[in-house]
């Protein structure tokens, strides 16, 4: 008797704050029509990755689709880096900014045919401060309002956080930065410093149209103190980079000090006030499906 290969979804019942319950159904027929058995880990906000990690290691699946935010996608992620597991996902978070890089289609169907697909990118992945980033982390003024958003616990679109601009603005913004890249320290004031791998912000703003999220570098993006609404424009509108306010420099690594402790988010998730922040490549990078069509 043929043995079936299985597909593994991991998904957060809370991301988005919908319903999951119609994803779960249409995988499973999706999932069992393909002839491969379906098996299902619904997060629970506790010890996730040991599950992860335990529940990979027993039924050893051909790929792993993912179904939540980029929180979600993040801690599966970290518990992947040293297993060869190829990845897919069901974008469902309230922010999606890796699916919004690889162009995933919205219908639940299209992206389950592209998951079951053979289209694959080896996405870079890097080390920030300690935590694994998929595509853009930052220091200053966006970090700064997702932990305003956290606090407030409302959930849903990011736009509306452009409503807090009125809190950001007596803030300590600009601030210092001194940055060690390509072998020199460079010393820039800026009211928010990037480290992006992907081009796009979850909202579909183009903050880095020079990067490449499988060329084995990053960009580090020093926005000026040009004006805090046009930046937050850049970020959460549909505008392109304006270079008039914004320094890219491009490396492998890089160590951002400053001299008060300021707001650090990695893709989409509030970590605290650093004053140091170092940023790298792995070596360990992340075999994901993308549309067949699909080009960097
Ligand atoms: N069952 C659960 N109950 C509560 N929290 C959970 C549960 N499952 C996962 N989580 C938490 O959800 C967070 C990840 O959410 P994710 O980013 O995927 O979705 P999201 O809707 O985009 O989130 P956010 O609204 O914070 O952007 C993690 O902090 C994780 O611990």
């Amino acid at each position: 008797m043929k043995t079936q290969k299985t597909i593994l979804l991991v998904i957060n019942p809370i991301a988005g704050g919908t319903d999951k319950k119609p994803i779960i159904k249409r995988f499973k027929t999706f999932v069992t029509e393909n002839d491969y058995t379906a098996v299902v880990y619904e997060t629970t906000g506790e010890d996730d990755q040991k599950a992860i990690d335990e529940l990979v290691d027993r039924i050893n699946p051909e790929r792993i689709f993912i179904s939540g935010g980029d929180g979600t996608i993040r801690e599966v992620a970290d518990v992947l880096k040293e297993k060869e597991v190829k990845i897919a996902l069901l974008p469902s978070g309230s922010a999606n900014g890796l699916a919004e890089n690889l162009d995933l289609p919205e219908k639940l169907d299209e992206q389950l045919k592209i998951g079951l697909a053979d289209h694959f990118m080896d996405l870079d992945t890097l080390d920030v401060n300690g935590h694994t980033c998929l595509h853009i982390a930052d220091i200053g003024v966006n970090a700064q309002l997702i932990k305003n958003y956290e606090q407030s616990e409302i959930r849903g679109k990011f736009g509306y956080l452009l409503q807090a601009f009125p809190t950001l603005v007596n803030s300590k913004f600009p601030f210092r930065v001194a940055l060690k890249v390509n072998g020199e320290t460079l010393e820039k004031e800026g009211i928010l410093v990037a480290i992006a791998n992907a081009n796009k912000f979850g909202t579909g703003a183009n903050i880095n149209p020079e990067g490449k999220m499988n060329d084995g570098k990053f960009e580090v993006l020093v926005f000026k103190n040009f004006s805090i609404t046009e930046i937050l424009k850049t970020f959460y509108g549909s505008k392109n980079l304006d270079p008039d306010f914004v320094e890219v420099i491009c490396c492998t690594e890089v160590e951002i000090q400053t001299d008060e402790a300021i707001a650090l988010q990695v893709d989409g998730e509030y970590l605290g006030e650093e004053t140091r922040v170092k940023a790298q490549m792995n070596p360990n990078k992340i075999n994901i499906a993308v549309p067949s069509g699909f080009k960097l």
